[in-house]
């Protein structure tokens, strides 16, 4: 899950050892009623990450989804039937009482381009979100944050895409275009806020394709 974890030359012992550390550690997944956030979940729970909270407005989802992983899991995934954009106490209040390490981000408009015909129409409320969780991940303890993103970015380079390719040019859809803007927007904040986290911790930013 970390870089740290990936990335460590010790023994398969110390490794465990050192991936344990984190099951403990208080994951917030936001859209996490949704398709890839329930997949999401149930893989957390699965490898031992005992304290997953999840914010979804269930506005594409139900909350019949968080039972079913319930069910999957054997295990209680705490759910708050939140919507990030209009809802920023709420997310506060979350927050403060969860003291949350990772942000996995997955609540967004999905197949934006069949229903909107400009990004516009859909900026303000999907920045609206990305805001409120780069607001939230400047807390103390928030060490990691996870953007669900889209092949879309890459918009026209040639197939297949590699993470190399650059992003941003050609592209075709509002929905590439919205997610393009938030990597830009959720990049430019890890620069800034991470940066400065680096001298007390060990944080990553993560896109998630
Ligand atoms: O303002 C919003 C909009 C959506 N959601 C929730 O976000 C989840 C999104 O899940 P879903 O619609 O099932 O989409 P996925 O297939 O899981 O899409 C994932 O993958 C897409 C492509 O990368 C991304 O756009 C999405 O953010 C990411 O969740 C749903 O539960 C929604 O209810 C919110 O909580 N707040």
């Amino acid at each position: 899950m970390t870089k740290e974890a990936e990335t460590s030359k010790d023994t398969t012992t110390t490794s465990t050892n050192k991936s344990d550390k984190y099951k403990t550690k208080t994951i917030l997944v936001a859209g996490g009623a949704g398709y890839i956030g329930t997949h999401i979940v149930v893989e957390l729970l699965q490898a031992g990450f005992s304290n997953v909270v999840v914010i979804d407005n269930l506005c594409n989802s139900s909350r019949e989804a968080i039972r079913r992983v319930e069910k999957i899991t054997n295990a209680n995934v705490t759910f708050y039937e939140v919507d990030i954009a209009k809802q920023p106490e709420a997310v506060n209040d979350i927050c403060t009482k969860h003291r949350f390490y990772c942000c996995i981000h997955l609540a967004g408009l999905k197949a934006v381009g069949e229903k909107c015909p400009t990004p516009i129409a859909i900026l303000p409320k999907q920045f609206a979100m990305h805001n409120e969780l780069a607001r939230v991940s400047q807390s103390e303890q928030m060490q990691q944050l996870h953007l669900s993103s889209t092949a879309c970015v890459y918009g026209n380079a040639p197939v297949p895409y590699t993470e190399k390719d650059p992003a941003g040019h050609g592209l075709n859809s509002p929905y590439g275009k919205t997610k393009y803007f938030s990597e830009e927007i959720i990049r430019d904040f890890g620069i800034f806020f991470f940066f400065k986290k680096k001298k007390r911790g060990n944080p990553f930013l993560f896109f998630i394709f």
